[in-house]
């Protein structure tokens, strides 16, 4: 199963995947996606000697959104990892059930267009939070909405800031993600034996 990894930012889920799936014999980190120039999952691609392309609102949102390229590296499975733009009814419809994402939050909960990153911490602890946590959840027309495959949660302390509880969601992503990837797109592989 090959699968391409979608992202704006810093990458830290990205390499938590690509080190978590490096000598793995059935699922391999085929493509990093980018839509951010200078974003640290770019670097993250160089140094891993991963092939990566930078894509263009016009081409993903008014072309073939990427399919045709996603189809020449032969990629199977699409996870998303802070990435910020919609994916398009095209690309959802070329992979079908193939498309997941991890939200910092438990929806349907503090999820939607602009819920990203800090924004999302800053909304739950001015709401008085006493948890929160991660979300993955496979991709549809609409954001943070799909059918949800796995929760964790973590406790919000009475001294937590936005930054302290992006610290804890992080270690949570970073714990579960790798495992998730390898349950859904395991179970892929036995779909297309
Ligand atoms: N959608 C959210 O964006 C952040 C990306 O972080 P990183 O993987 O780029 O470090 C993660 O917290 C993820 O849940």
């Amino acid at each position: 199963i090959n699968v391409a990894i979608f992202a704006s930012g810093a990458g830290s889920n990205a390499q938590k995947l690509i080190d978590h799936f490096r000598k793995h014999s059935q699922i391999k980190i085929a493509l990093i996606v980018c839509n951010k120039p200078g974003a640290g999952v770019l670097t993250i691609a160089q140094n891993e000697k991963i092939p990566s392309i930078l894509i263009e609102k016009e081409q993903f949102f008014r072309g073939n959104a990427y399919v045709e390229e996603l189809k020449q590296h032969n990629v199977d499975f699409i996870v998303l990892a802070g990435f910020l733009w919609k994916v398009p009814v095209q690309l959802i419809k070329a992979f079908p059930q193939r498309i997941i994402n991890i939200h910092p939050a438990l929806l349907p909960n503090y999820g939607g267009k602009g819920m990203y990153g800090n924004f999302v911490h800053e909304a739950v602890i001015a709401a008085k939070e006493t948890e929160s946590g991660i979300s993955i959840h496979y991709v549809d027309e609409l954001y943070d909405h799909g059918q949800l495959i796995f929760q964790a949660s973590c406790t919000i302390e009475a001294g937590d800031t936005p930054d302290s509880l992006a610290q804890k969601i992080h270690a949570l992503e970073h714990e579960h993600y790798p495992l998730i990837v390898e349950k859904v797109a395991g179970e892929l592989q036995n779909r297309v034996k």
